[in-house]
């Protein structure tokens, strides 16, 4: 018989996760079907994402082997009913607050960082760089963690090992580097450009570092498809351009009005289900069909 979530402690509500206390050593990290856009969390929710998202970053966890915070399977009797496939339980650790950037490629706040000024956190780069540009080797960008609805700041690793110690700090990047570019490469060869991403570490009771939260999900890496791939086209989100595109070519909704987005319709609604669940069967080989949860 497995618990229910009201017998947890929320300790942390994100704008498309929640974090609750199991026990003292113990947390559940679950994963919401609500997605963001421009800065906006939608009224309409995508049924499985939260599961898809949570396979993936099951599937990169196991992949890539790296020690992390993970601990117990997808299906572990903690997990309640309602989330299950969703959450995952987690060690509780001491998080290094520190947003983890890796770039292989140049776009966003990393390339108007550049346009301004040739570098992105500290690190300059080649001249004549446009939009999509490929950045090999990869470069650490860190960010400092925004306060809920802020934007994070990107910091330079100067000021990482100023407030984490030149040790860690050398260790942080040489970890984001070494796991995005493994990651990297597994989406490649599945004919998927992982952009970006974004990891977060702790330290465990014992003082071991270890990787944390979500792993090489859609909602902390940029993805594209590399069959679309031109560096100076801007290239569009392989799980969100569906709804990016319905919002601003077809709903009569603009980024610019002060009105939250509209409801999405059915058809993008399901579209965008089936964009994020092809992101995970082409990056893992398995099929989702055999993830927990969902549909009894
Ligand atoms: N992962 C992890 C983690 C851990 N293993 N131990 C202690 N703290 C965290 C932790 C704190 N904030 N977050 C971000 C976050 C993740 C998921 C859902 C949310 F609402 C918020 C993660």
């Amino acid at each position: 018989m497995r618990p229910e979530l009201s017998e947890y402690t929320p300790i942390y509500s994100g704008k498309v996760r929640e974090l609750y206390e199991i026990d003292d050593e113990h947390l559940l990290l679950v994963a919401s079907d609500r997605i963001s856009a421009y800065d906006y969390i939608l009224d309409t929710p995508i049924p499985d994402k939260g599961r898809v998202l949570t396979a993936m970053s099951v599937f990169f966890f196991d992949a890539l082997g790296v020690p992390n915070h993970l601990a117990g399977p997808a299906d572990d009797p903690r997990i309640p009913e309602s989330v299950l496939g969703r959450a995952l339980v987690t060690r509780r650790l001491e998080m290094v607050p520190v947003e983890c950037v890796a770039r292989g490629y140049l776009t966003g706040s990393g390339l108007k960082e550049y346009r301004a000024g040739g570098e992105v956190c500290g690190v300059p780069l080649p001249d004549g760089l446009v939009d999509g540009s490929r950045i090999d080797p990869p470069i650490f960008t860190p960010a400092t963690k925004a306060a809920v609805g802020d934007h994070d700041e990107n910091v330079s690793f100067e000021r990482v090992a100023e407030d984490v110690g030149i040790e860690l700090a050398t260790r942080l990047r040489d970890l984001t580097l070494d796991v995005y570019t493994r990651g990297a490469d597994i989406a490649r060869e599945r004919g998927i450009i992982l952009a970006d991403t974004k990891f977060e570490f702790g330290h465990s009771s014992d003082g071991d570092l270890l990787l944390a939260d979500e792993v090489l999900t859609p909602d902390s890496s940029r993805y594209w498809d590399g069959a679309l791939y031109e560096p100076g086209k801007t290239l569009p989100s392989f799980d969100k351009q569906i709804v990016r595109d319905w919002l601003t070519k077809e709903s009569g909704w603009s980024t610019s009005s002060d009105t939250p987005p509209p409801a999405l319709p059915a058809e993008v609604v399901e579209r965008t289900r089936a964009r994020y669940i092809e992101a995970y069967e082409r990056i893992s080989g398995l099929r989702f069909a055999d993830w927990p949860g969902g549909a009894a």
